[in-house]
């Protein structure tokens, strides 16, 4: 293996130093490494992202567990967790090892497959929990994210099962009656657009009921895009009592508002529907206080006739792997702990996966980022690695540039490209 010297490199903002990778991991000296100018850059633990939408197997045409994986890695990223609404879903031993062995073989982030809760995310029946669980996927959260778990039996049944072995089940927050038909966020722009609206209390009346039953049957419960006011003020108070609940925002969740949808361009067509300014400030408030306890992009890579269509007939859902950071500093600024508390640290401990997320401290396992905090970029969704261009972001000038991202001491990121 290749030794690595990361010249002059700001640890989380503070002095610049020296760091060295031996072997796979952080180290005090190395012989003849490699050596990286890192003045001016700033060293983060690699993002580990808990929510990504990988859409292999069956629309391999709109992303691969490769490219996505990619994409990760340019982002920053050395750990994504793959949701499990594929065709066929990822409801089986069979899948998840498949989508875990695809990402071994792409060898760019370490890809933990998500197992759905109910089979065919249909919402009818408990999917094989315990066998994704103990496959060589070692599956621990569970989601059927696009969808609702809303059967309030069901989900209650969920989150007994998964407890015996510490499992999370993470929920798409959305009372699918209070949803139909719904096009975007309710609100003054869906009244005067003329669009049917998904108001925020579908989301909030599921995350209340959901956290009352997580506390019921003492199990963990992870809430996925959170995208209201109200939904935080739910989280608040479940947190202050104890229930074992985190949650996360995603990047477009702290930046868009629905006024975007005025456009009619499908780019901003998402789930949840990007909501109000006061929205995005109680995300971004809840964010820093903890209330919101990660940022995960929810990438969803849609293929270009899903979404370059009428507003109605689009997909929902926007790619986000390689703009998260960049947005996030945009929002946070430059503060660099809380960045990685809740773009890696934090996501890798709800997850309970070792070796991320950890302290870049002699010894610990070389996964990290670096970044250019001074540049800036314009983003251009034709240079994006994943294979679809449905970013919302597409001509905006965003903070930060990923230089390179090293796996277990590996380099998969150089110079801002990927190294394969
Ligand atoms: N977020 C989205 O708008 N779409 C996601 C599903 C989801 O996260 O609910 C997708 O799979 O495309
Ligand atoms: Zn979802
Ligand atoms: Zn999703």
């Amino acid at each position: 293996m290749t030794s690595y010297l990361l010249r002059g490199v700001s640890l989380l903002g503070a002095a610049p130093t020296d760091v060295h990778i031996v072997d796979g991991r952080i180290s005090d000296r190395s012989s003849d490494p490699e050596i990286i100018d890192a003045a001016g850059l700033v060293a983060l633990p690699g993002l580990v992202d808990l929510h990504t939408h990988l859409r292999e197997p069956g629309r391999e045409d709109a992303e691969t567990v490769e490219t996505g994986s990619r994409s990760a890695a340019l982002g920053g990223y050395t750990a994504v967790f793959a949701m499990a609404n594929t065709s066929p879903v990822a409801d089986t031993a069979g899948v998840v090892e498949q989508v875990w062995r695809l990402g071994r073989e792409a060898g760019l982030v370490d890809v933990q497959p998500i197992g759905a809760v109910t089979v065919g995310l249909a919402g009818k029946q408990l999917a094989e929990l315990g066998a994704m669980a103990s496959s060589a996927a070692g599956v621990r959260i569970f989601s059927d994210d696009g969808h609702c778990v809303a059967d309030p039996r069901l989900m209650r049944r969920a989150l007994e099962y998964v407890k015996a072995f510490d499992g999370i089940i993470a929920q798409h927050a959305e009372e699918p009656r209070l949803t139909e038909g719904a096009q975007m966020h309710e609100g003054e722009v869906s009244t005067r657009l003329g669009l049917t609206g998904w108001p925020a209390v579908a989301e909030e009346a599921i995350i209340a009921r959901d956290v009352l039953l997580a506390e019921h049957v003492g199990s963990r419960l992870h809430v996925c895009h959170v995208s209201t006011a109200g939904s935080v003020e739910v989280l608040r108070q479940a947190k202050a009592r104890g229930v074992r609940v985190t949650a996360e925002v995603t990047p477009h969740h702290l930046l868009l508002t629905d006024e975007l949808a005025a456009s009619y361009d499908p780019v901003y067509k998402v789930n949840p529907p990007l909501r109000t300014a006061s929205d995005v400030q109680a995300l971004r408030d809840a964010l820093v206080e903890g209330v919101i306890d990660i940022v995960a992009t929810d990438h969803a890579p849609h293929a270009v006739e899903d979404k370059e269509c009428e507003w109605a007939y689009a997909r929902p859902g926007m790619v986000g792997l390689e703009t998260a950071l960049p947005v996030v500093l945009s929002v946070l600024g430059e503060r660099w702990d809380l960045i990685a508390e809740r773009m890696s640290r934090t996501p890798a401990r709800i997850a309970g996966l070792t070796g991320h997320g950890t302290d870049l401290s002699v010894g610990s396992p070389a996964n990290l980022t670096l970044v250019d905090p001074s540049a800036r970029r314009v983003v251009d969704p034709a240079e994006l690695a994943s294979r679809s261009r449905n970013t919302p972001y597409a001509g905006t000038t965003l903070p930060g540039r990923i230089v390179a991202t090293f796996l277990r001491g590996e380099p998969t990121v150089l110079d801002g490209k990927a190294v394969k």
